[in-house]
C-alpha cells in the first residue's frame, strides 16, 4: 500500500456475511430463546483480516452496548435473544483511502424456505449471502 492509486487496477474480494442460530435447550431467565452468531467471512471461511481492519455490528437498541467492534479473525459476534431484527454491519479497511462498506443483514432465527439453510440435523439455522467488495485503483 502506498499513497499512489494503482491506475487501471480493480481488486475484487469475495465475502460471505450472515448469521447462524440455534434454539436454546431452555429459555434464559430474561426470556432469550435462541443463541445466534452474526459473521463476515471469506468465501471458504478464510481469514479476511489481510484487507479488513475491523468490523462493527450495530444491533437493536435494546442490546447494550448496541454496537460491537471486532478487529481480529474471526469477525463474528455471538449473542442470545428472542427475535429477529436488522443488523447493520460496517467493514473498515486497512487502506485509508477506502471508505467503509455498510451491509444490512436481517437476523434469522427460524427456518424460511428459500432464505435459510439448516445444518447439524436441523439444529442450526443459517442465513447468509455472498457479496464482493470492489477496490478500484487501490493504493
Ligand atoms: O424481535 C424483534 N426485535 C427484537 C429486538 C431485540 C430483540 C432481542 O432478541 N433482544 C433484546 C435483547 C435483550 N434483552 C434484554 C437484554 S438484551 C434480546 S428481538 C422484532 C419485533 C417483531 C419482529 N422482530
Amino acid at each position: 500500500m502506498s499513497n499512489r492509486r494503482q491506475k487501471g487496477v480493480i481488486l475484487e474480494r469475495g465475502i460471505v456475511y450472515g448469521n447462524s442460530a440455534t434454539l436454546l435447550a431452555r429459555p434464559t431467565d430474561n426470556g432469550h430463546t435462541h443463541k445466534w452468531t452474526v459473521y463476515v467471512r471469506g468465501l471458504y471461511g478464510e481469514d479476511i483480516s489481510y484487507f479488513v481492519r475491523k468490523i462493527s455490528f450495530k444491533l437493536h437498541e435494546s442490546f447494550s452496548p448496541q454496537t460491537r467492534v471486532v478487529d481480529t479473525h474471526p469477525f463474528e459476534l455471538t449473542e442470545t435473544g428472542w427475535g429477529e431484527f436488522e443488523i447493520q454491519i460496517r467493514l473498515f479497511f486497512h487502506d485509508p483511502h477506502e471508505k467503509p462498506v455498510v451491509l444490512l443483514h436481517p437476523l434469522r432465527l427460524y427456518p424460511v424456505e428459500g432464505i435459510t439453510t439448516e445444518r447439524d440435523a436441523g439444529k442450526l439455522v443459517v442465513a447468509e449471502r455472498y457479496d464482493e467488495v470492489i477496490f478500484n485503483e487501490p493504493t
